[in-house]
């Protein structure tokens, strides 16, 4: 067939679960701005389908307020929803999807048409979905590419079946499964950082690192969405997706190439080498609320209505992997996440081995570089300066590339906004494949059913604070040292 992979023909962008709250606050917000910049192909069509009876205005009005139109495009913004529209129609019913097909095949003219499509539905019916796609929709005049959101299984037995069931509908090179920490400009540059800087290369390794800590901060609850959370984790909700894919983007060796699959190839060569948590690598933590705190913060986990009164289910972790391999055996790669914390932040912290054969007597820090995901991307490497004038005093300070001051004008888009870019595009390579997510479950399933089967209670951390007590003591057992003694000259905008 011919290469239908081309901006010029008919695409049509398929949303199911057009009524759900992902659709409203986040996939209908991201077309438009994709819409509004022009970076989609010029025919492309959008339909919504969900089971809610309702029509494309109502869909409309209720995105609104999650949808930016700036002075000047609110004429682009009308015809955005005239390219749009909605189907209603049931997950489980064939009949239903021959309808949809029907309504899509009229807006596509001409030899050749594509379709995306994007579900954004809960698993229970994720099956049903994409067997009716199969069924009844797939495009036979193009390709067919299917967006899939996690969960993707809860452990290693159903992960695994819900591949072979995608297997079975679809080939690997239609199907793309969404990590959006993949799609966020910090992530992106972890291997352009890497491999195109000679400075990083020759120290990237055992010999000179002490060990990595990834952080994922969040200063909120479950807020009512505990019922969701409740039976999965922070572990699967954010450790064994979003901070192991940035562990395997910080470690793998070089790839080959750009190509998406030789990189996929290095990411899960990577986490092969390790092997799974074990008990004592890993720390659990659950919030109570802070009596003296503003609103939510004085409702600790437990308070949540949605949250069984005697839930175990970790909303902390810090957990500790090993990669046994020649550049990192013995290095400590802490991955380490929360919800209900002091402050909102995801970051990549490098930290170097003391400088050996000491002559300033111990007052030489460690140097560290740190890769500021969220908030406000930066990069910064803490290093050591004789203090400015006539003293020989040591200063901690800073090579500082912060994004908001070094690029004023850049707009650095939204994951969403690249990671949709890129289906339309056919590239993979911000995707999790298939393999990759086996590794995943592999390193994380049997801790996961140790810490359930043995209901072990995770240690209380009050709302709005750094976590429990003991992690900070077990970063430094880890290897990580915290000294206190930096500080940061914020420098100001002229
Ligand atoms: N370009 C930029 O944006 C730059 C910003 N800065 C800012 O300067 C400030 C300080 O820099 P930073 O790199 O954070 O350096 P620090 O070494 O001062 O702090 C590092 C982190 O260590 C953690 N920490 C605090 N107490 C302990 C402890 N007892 N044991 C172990 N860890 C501890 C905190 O994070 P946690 O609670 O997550 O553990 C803290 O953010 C930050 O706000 C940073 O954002 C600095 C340079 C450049
Ligand atoms: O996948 C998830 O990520 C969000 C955090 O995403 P961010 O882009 O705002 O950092 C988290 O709140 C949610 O629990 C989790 O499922």
């Amino acid at each position: 067939m011919e290469n239908t992979n081309d901006f010029e023909y008919p695409h049509t962008f398929i949303l199911l679960g057009a009524s759900g709250d992902l659709a409203k606050k986040k996939i209908y917000p991201t077309i438009w701005y994709l819409y509004r910049d022009n970076l989609l192909p010029e025919k492309t069509k959008f339909f919504g389908y969900a089971r809610t009876k309702q029509s494309i205005s109502d869909v409309r009005e209720k995105s609104k307020k999650y949808m930016k139109v700036r002075a000047g495009e609110e004429e682009k913004f009308e015809k955005f929803w005239q390219a749009n529209d909605y189907c209603p129609g049931s997950y489980d019913k064939r009949v239903d999807y021959e309808i949809l097909n029907q309504s899509i095949t009229k807006f596509e003219k001409g030899p050749i048409a594509n379709r995306i499509f994007y579900l954004a539905v809960p698993p229970t019916v994720f099956e049903d979905v994409t067997v009716n796609i199969r069924n009844a929709c797939i495009s036979i005049k193009g390709f067919t590419r299917v967006i899939i959101e996690k969960p993707f299984g809860r452990d290693d037995v159903s992960s695994s079946k819900l591949s072979n069931h995608l297997a079975g509908l679809f080939k690997e090179e239609q199907i793309y499964r969404i990590d959006h920490y993949l799609g966020k400009e910090m992530v992106q540059n972890l291997m352009t950082i890497r491999f195109a800087n000679q400075i990083f290369g020759p120290s990237w390794n055992r010999e000179n690192i002490a060990s990595v800590l990834i952080s994922f901060k969040e200063p909120f609850g479950t807020e009512g969405r505990g019922g969701y959370f409740d039976d999965f984790g922070i572990i699967r909700d954010v450790m064994q997706n979003h901070l192991l894919q940035i562990l395997s983007l910080v470690a793998m060796e070089k790839p080959v190439s750009l190509n998406p699959n030789d990189i996929r190839d290095e990411k899960v060569k990577v986490l092969r080498h390790i092997r799974p948590i074990k008990r004592e690598d890993i720390l659990i933590g659950q919030y109570v609320g802070n009596p003296d705190g503003q609103g939510d913060e004085k409702l600790g986990y437990l308070d949540d209505p949605t949250v069984p009164k005697d839930s175990v289910t970790p909303t902390y972790a810090l957990a500790v992997v090993y990669i046994n391999n020649a550049r990192w055996q013995g290095i400590p790669f802490i991955l380490r996440c929360g919800k209900a914390l002091n402050e909102r932040k995801a970051e990549v912290r490098v930290q170097y081995r003391d400088v050996p054969g000491d002559i300033f007597d111990g007052h030489a820090k460690r140097n560290e570089l740190v890769i500021r995901v969220q908030p406000g991307e930066a990069l910064y490497l803490k290093l050591m300066s004789k203090s400015p004038g006539m003293k020989f005093d040591l200063v901690e300070t800073e090579l500082d590339l912060t994004y908001s001051m070094r690029y004023r004008e850049a707009d650095v888009p939204d994951a969403y906004e690249r990671l949709i870019l890129d289906v339309f595009m056919g590239t993979q390579m911000h995707f999790v494949r298939n393999d990759e997510l086996t590794e995943a479950w592999r390193i994380f399933t049997p801790i996961l059913n140790e810490l359930e089967e043995q209901h072990v209670k995770p240690v209380p951390y009050t709302y709005g604070s750094r976590g429990p007590s003991e992690a900070d003591k077990t970063l430094a057992n880890y290897d990580f040292k915290y000294s206190g003694s930096y500080k940061w000259n914020k420098p100001t905008i002229h």
